[in-house]
């Protein structure tokens, strides 16, 4: 199968255009569900990363420790409090109860304790009856998954650990082996997988894009929980999860290029949330 490297033109198609006489939730609304008592940050990172994607609403649910911190960091975010510490089939129960009718796209798992492996399976499932599009991450990333998402616009965006947690294969030093590997799982479970790394290789076993970023101040932490947001903000408009996720991949290196540029090796995932709008307004169309 032939990889395409991702370029500007590329990804133009794959942000839809915004019409003038739309209102409030035509744009996407996105649920971030994520957190936990040491990682309150990524949640944070993934849904202003959603809000600066573009979309009009997203809703945040994280452990009640999490909620007044959360909340202090932006009016911008809707916070839905988890009932317990960790995700629970109890707090699970509470938080599809809560959610808003019209979800467009949902990203679970940044930074999250899961108290139950039910509990999440529960949470993916019942989303995917809602239509709501997935971007999996980090704690969400596990094999137990992986029978639910078949052909149901999913996106996972494992690192390498992640994608041997989640494969049970570590992928590959050689680039033709690593995206042979990515396209084989895509195909076998009907999902889109963007494998992060230097190179991030995003394929749904069909189509394989490759963006090859030279920006190593992005390993800073916080740089997957924002790109994660990134997938979901996309998603919410574009039902396409390869597209979603390709542009999101190239949006995160945008604006990476940029902080880099700016301040090297010293960026924190915070500066990629500043310079996501100035990246993504050459994207945009108004109908
Ligand atoms: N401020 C925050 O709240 C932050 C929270 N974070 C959360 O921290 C949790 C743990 O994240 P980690 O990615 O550190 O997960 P882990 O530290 O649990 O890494 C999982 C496994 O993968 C291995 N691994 C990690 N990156 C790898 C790579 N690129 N290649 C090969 N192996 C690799 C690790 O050694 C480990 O064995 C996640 O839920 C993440 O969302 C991080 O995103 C950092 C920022
Ligand atoms: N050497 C590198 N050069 C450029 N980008 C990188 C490099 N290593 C990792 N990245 C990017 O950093 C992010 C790492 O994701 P992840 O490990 O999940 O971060 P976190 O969980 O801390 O948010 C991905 O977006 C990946 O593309
Ligand atoms: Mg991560």
């Amino acid at each position: 199968m032939a990889q395409k490297t991702l370029t500007s033109t590329i990804v133009k198609k794959f942000i839809p255009a915004r019409k003038s006489k739309s209102r409030k939730g035509e744009n996407g609304i996105v649920l971030v569900v994520g957190g936990s008592y040491i990682y309150h940050g990524a949640p944070i990172l993934s849904s202003i990363a959603a809000l600066r994607s573009g979309t009009d609403l997203v809703y945040t649910s994280v452990p009640k420790i999490n909620v007044a911190s959360t909340r202090s960091v932006s009016p911008n975010l809707i916070v839905i409090p988890l009932v317990d510490q960790k995700l629970t089939r109890g707090a699970v129960n509470k938080l599809l109860g809560a959610l808003p009718r019209n979800l467009d796209s949902a990203t679970i798992g940044m930074g999250l304790a899961i108290q139950e492996k039910n509990s999440l399976l529960h949470l993916v499932k019942s989303l995917l009856d809602r239509d709501v599009r997935l971007s999996l991450d980090a704690s969400a990333l596990i094999p137990d998954v992986l029978p639910l998402l078949a052909n149901k616009n999913v996106v996972v965006t494992p690192h390498a650990g992640e994608f041997k947690r989640l494969f049970g294969q570590s992928p590959p030093s050689s680039k033709n082996e690593r995206v042979k590997l990515v396209e084989k799982n895509a195909k076998k479970f009907g999902i889109t997988v963007l494998l992060k790394g230097s190179t991030d290789v995003i394929s749904n076993g069909t189509t394989t894009y490759l963006y090859e970023k030279k920006i190593p101040a992005m390993t800073v932490g916080g740089t997957g929980d924002v790109l994660s947001g990134l997938v979901a903000g996309l998603l919410s408009k574009n039902r396409k999860p390869l597209e979603s996720a390709a542009a999101a991949t190239f949006i995160n290196g945008l604006a990476g290029k940029v902080v880099q540029k700016k301040l090297g090796l010293h960026m924190t995932s915070m500066d990629l949330l500043s310079e996501i709008p100035l990246v993504m307004k050459p994207f945009d169309k108004i109908v």
